[in-house]
């Protein structure tokens, strides 16, 4: 797929829109199946960049993985916390799931390992994760930059014991080691400090590891309720039927579409209340930004309507939809503070220099202030018609389409590279034409 200009929506739409399952969702609980002690089935699968890694690692480690990509599901043979292979050199693309994750799986090996990915992948940290195996007693080498892929692991299991987690650049670090930690050979403890990054993806990984038949436990400060430490115990994820949610992330688009196309609605199927996927919060901050919204327990509506206003928000317990509202912000009254931004200078771009750079082209005034966004629409509310930049970005190539569902002479480059988590985004994009 190369450059895509789209043509603004003509009327109103009312659909329903179920996106592909969960990234995040799918990458946990491939690793958590191959990890059980018999054989899983994981349905409604991601098939896309970062999920194929996932899947290709796992073959590479020697898990039995067999894949119906008709009926979305992954059959893996859990090895109980053995890794059948004694080497490995894994590829990952540029997927932080895949290669944080498949770091900490290569831990309970016996043997040498090497992770890399793209050359993005080489500026994105893995040291902090590096430090927490390394203090557990796990051998670690930096092949090239040190903190960063490609990494090297030489391990004869993980030995365990406890450590210490701060405020990070990434919390898929913390939820890598949780997965793994029930093999160590002592229980590992983690004393988390203060402000954890990006916690609902580490209360997604506790939630799942449950699912599976493994109960961290989480110990809250009395007075904040700020988690202060984890404590993993050992023991061995059940066998276990798994379904994938939609992917949360990914519905924030079709649910930001609907809030800034007054008098449209779309209703997300399939993600409500009781998902695991802290980004379903996006739909609130819509609605406090003046959509309709509809909670349901399975099913998420937004309307537009004719009122759409600012919001000064800190986005850190949902990083990826920063880009979405930054796109919706271009239709709302008034400027747009978003907060708390710091993860996403290291994600597949610098997100919040990409964002800036693409939302001046169409027109907005944009202000970088530490870690926050301030955006302010156009004066008259035209945006000008632009070819915008995706930096192999998927989430600058979804946003960014938004703008062109409004307005005239919108052009997204280098498209295809929705691939990484949502091939089938146009496709879906289309439907709301009715
Ligand atoms: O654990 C996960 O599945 C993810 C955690 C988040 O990363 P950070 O913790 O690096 O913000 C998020 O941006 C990423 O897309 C998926
Ligand atoms: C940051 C992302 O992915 P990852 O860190 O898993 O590569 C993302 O999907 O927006």
């Amino acid at each position: 797929m190369s450059d895509i200009t789209l043509e603004p929506l003509s009327k109103p739409f009312s659909v329903s829109v179920t996106p592909p399952g969960s990234k995040s969702l799918t990458n946990r609980a491939l690793v958590l199946a191959a990890l059980a002690g018999g054989s899983c089935s994981v349905s409604n699968i991601l098939f896309a960049d970062d999920t194929l890694v996932m899947l290709d690692c796992l073959r590479k480690l020697g898990f039995d993985v067999a894949v119906d990509e008709a009926t979305r599901t992954a059959t893996v043979v859990g090895r109980g916390g053995v890794l059948p292979a004694s080497s490995a050199e894994l590829f990952c693309g540029n997927s932080g799931t895949t290669i944080r994750f498949v770091a900490a799986l290569c831990a309970l090996g016996h043997g040498d390992f090497t992770l890399d990915g793209v050359p993005r992948m080489r500026q994105r940290p893995i040291g902090e994760l590096a430090n927490l195996l390394h203090n557990l007693g796990v051998r670690i080498e930096y092949p090239g930059e040190t903190g960063f892929p490609p990494v090297r692991i030489v391990a004869d299991g993980l030995p365990g014991g406890w450590v210490r987690f701060g405020r990070s650049q990434s919390s898929q670090f913390l939820s890598a080691l949780c997965q793994v930690a029930p093999y160590a050979r002592h229980e590992v403890r983690v004393n988390l400090e203060p402000n954890q990054t990006s916690w609902p993806y580490v209360a997604m990984t506790l939630r799942l590891m449950d699912e599976f038949g493994v109960t961290p436990h989480l110990v809250r400060d009395p007075d904040t309720a700020e988690p202060t430490q984890l404590i993993i115990p050992q023991g061995v994820y059940h066998p276990t039927s798994y379904q994938v949610e939609p992917d949360a992330s990914g519905a924030s688009y079709f649910l930001a579409a609907a809030a800034i196309h007054p008098g449209s609605k779309i209703t997300i199927a399939g993600l409500g209340k009781a998902s695991l996927q802290g980004d379903v919060g996006f739909a609130d901050l819509l609605h406090q930004m003046g959509a309709d919204l509809v909670f349901g327990k399975d099913f998420i509506t937004i309307g537009g309507t004719d009122r759409f206003e600012a919001i000064d928000v800190d986005l850190s317990k949902m990083p990826d939809t920063a880009q979405t509202l930054a796109v919706a912000s271009l239709f709302a009254e008034g400027t747009t503070r978003l907060r708390g931004l710091h993860t996403l200078r290291v994600k597949e771009t610098d997100r919040v220099a990409a964002t800036a750079t693409e939302l001046r082209k169409l027109g907005a005034e944009v202000e970088i202030d530490g870690d926050d966004l301030i955006i302010t629409p156009p004066e008259d509310g035209r945006l000008k018609p632009s070819a915008i930049d995706t930096y192999d970005d998927h989430r600058m190539a979804m946003a960014f389409a938004l703008a062109g569902t409004k307005s005239a002479g919108v052009t997204i480059r280098d498209a295809g590279c929705v691939s990484k988590t949502y091939p089938t985004y146009f496709q879906d994009l289309e439907t709301l034409r009715g």
